[in-house]
């Protein structure tokens, strides 16, 4: 039996096949609205409203907020009843799907709080030798805890929103200068969209209740600036002018066959880190940076899962909400080609990397885009897509 939908983007050897079923928010000219992706196109939600049933309100808002305010039980119920709908072979009564050339996508949540994790430890270990070298890469206690910063919600955006390069301080050889940043920068993380009732003290077990879906993350990074001014309180404004998103969350429903066992830290994990199943997941991504692949960074390397970084965020009481994002720290692995950022790739700008017009980089130059996109497995060998998050940027405005 085939499905209605006709797209050859639309299989199960593709990213957005009938496997994967993201949600993102979609304006076709007549105001946002909820839709989930179908191979090269939209398919929204409101017009299906009857086949819905009882879940439909859900969906019926401009933004996937009410949906993250539901419950797991909720979201696999409605993940069920879409891929029985969007894999029969009859069209549904009014389906309006609209090909993904015909919509703008708008950031798909209302961001509560914002936190950036540091879980690579191969990032970690390289940042540590660029900017502290002739000291330990790791600091004492990075192997113990998910190290992490709150970050600033309100400039998180969504893929395709332009970069425009910061200003700010830097130092100087005669004390600090100030103008546009000189070391722009990408950060390729994976995020964490959270959602199901407001809680406390969220247990590794009890994470994927909390935890609705999965985006792509730049965290993108001044590099002076930051070097300039994070000693000895973290990122300030060398990472908060700007953090784009992926414009469609994969659920963690579709992840299921890409669960790994996050690597061993060389210590037991204090108990409310154990992780009575896994939670490391098998994602490969890949950094282009105008149309050149300079990276392929793999996730299962990172030292800490999201069910670990949700209970570390919420072990002192600290509450989680629905929209709240968490982001996993920029995904580098072992080997060169794996670095999740330009700052390693280049090792602190000593190496130029060669894109494959002939130019060369050390960091983002204005008109530079950057492209993120990762896949994971998917049941009977599958591929499931995280949407990519895109930007390019901008030159400095005259101050
Ligand atoms: O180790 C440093 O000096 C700096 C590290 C970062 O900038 C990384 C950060 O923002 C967290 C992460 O993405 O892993
Ligand atoms: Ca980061
Ligand atoms: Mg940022």
């Amino acid at each position: 039996m085939t499905s209605w939908v006709r797209d050859p983007a639309f299989a199960r050897d593709q990213p957005f096949g009938p496997q994967t079923l993201p949600y993102g928010v979609v304006d076709a000219g007549d105001g946002p609205r909820v839709a989930v992706r179908l191979g090269e196109h939209a398919l929204v939600l409101p017009s299906v409203a009857h086949d819905l049933g009882d879940l439909a309100p859900l969906v019926a808002g401009p933004s996937l907020d009410r949906l993250l305010a539901a419950s797991r039980v909720e979201w696999s119920a409605l993940r069920a009843r879409l891929i029985s709908l969007v894999t029969r072979s009859g069209t549904p009564a009014g389906a309006q799907l609209v090909p993904l050339t015909d919509v703008r996508m708008s950031l798909p949540f209302t961001v509560g709080d914002y936190v950036d994790f540091f879980s690579s430890r191969h990032h970690a270990e390289n940042m540590g030798r660029i900017m502290r070298p002739g000291t330990e890469p790791l600091q004492p206690n990075w192997t113990h805890l998910p190290v992490g910063y709150h970050g600033r919600a309100g400039t998180v955006v969504v893929s395709g929103t332009d970069v425009e390069r910061p200003h700010g301080q830097r130092r100087g050889k005669d004390g600090p200068h100030f103008g546009p940043s000189g070391r722009l920068d990408i950060e390729a993380e994976v995020g964490f969209v959270c959602g199901g009732p407001v809680a406390r003290r969220v247990s590794t077990s009890s994470a994927p209740e909390h935890i609705f879906g999965v985006v792509l993350v730049n965290d993108w990074s001044a590099r002076d600036i930051q070097g300039w001014e994070y000693v000895p309180l973290g990122p300030f404004l060398g990472k908060s002018f700007l953090t784009s998103v992926s414009a469609w969350v994969t659920p963690l429903d579709a992840l299921a066959v890409a669960r790994v066992k996050v690597p061993d830290v060389g210590h037991p994990r204090m108990p409310y880190l154990v992780e009575d199943s896994p939670w490391g997941l098998d994602l490969r991504l890949a950094v282009e940076w105008n149309d050149t692949v300079v990276a392929r960074p793999m996730f299962a390397e990172m030292s800490f899962s999201c069910a670990q970084q949700l209970a570390h965020m919420t072990v002192n009481g600290a509450s989680v909400r629905p929209g709240d994002l968490f982001a996993s720290g920029t995904v580098s692995g072992p080997t060169q080609t794996q670095r999740g950022c330009f700052m390693e790739l280049s090792w602190g700008g000593r190496d130029r990397i060669r894109l494959s017009d002939g130019s060369e980089r050390t960091f983002l130059e204005d008109g530079d885009t950057v492209v993120i996109s990762a896949t994971a497995p998917g049941e009977d060998g599958s591929v499931v897509g995280i949407a990519p998050v895109e930007g390019t940027v901008l030159p400095a405005v005259d101050l």
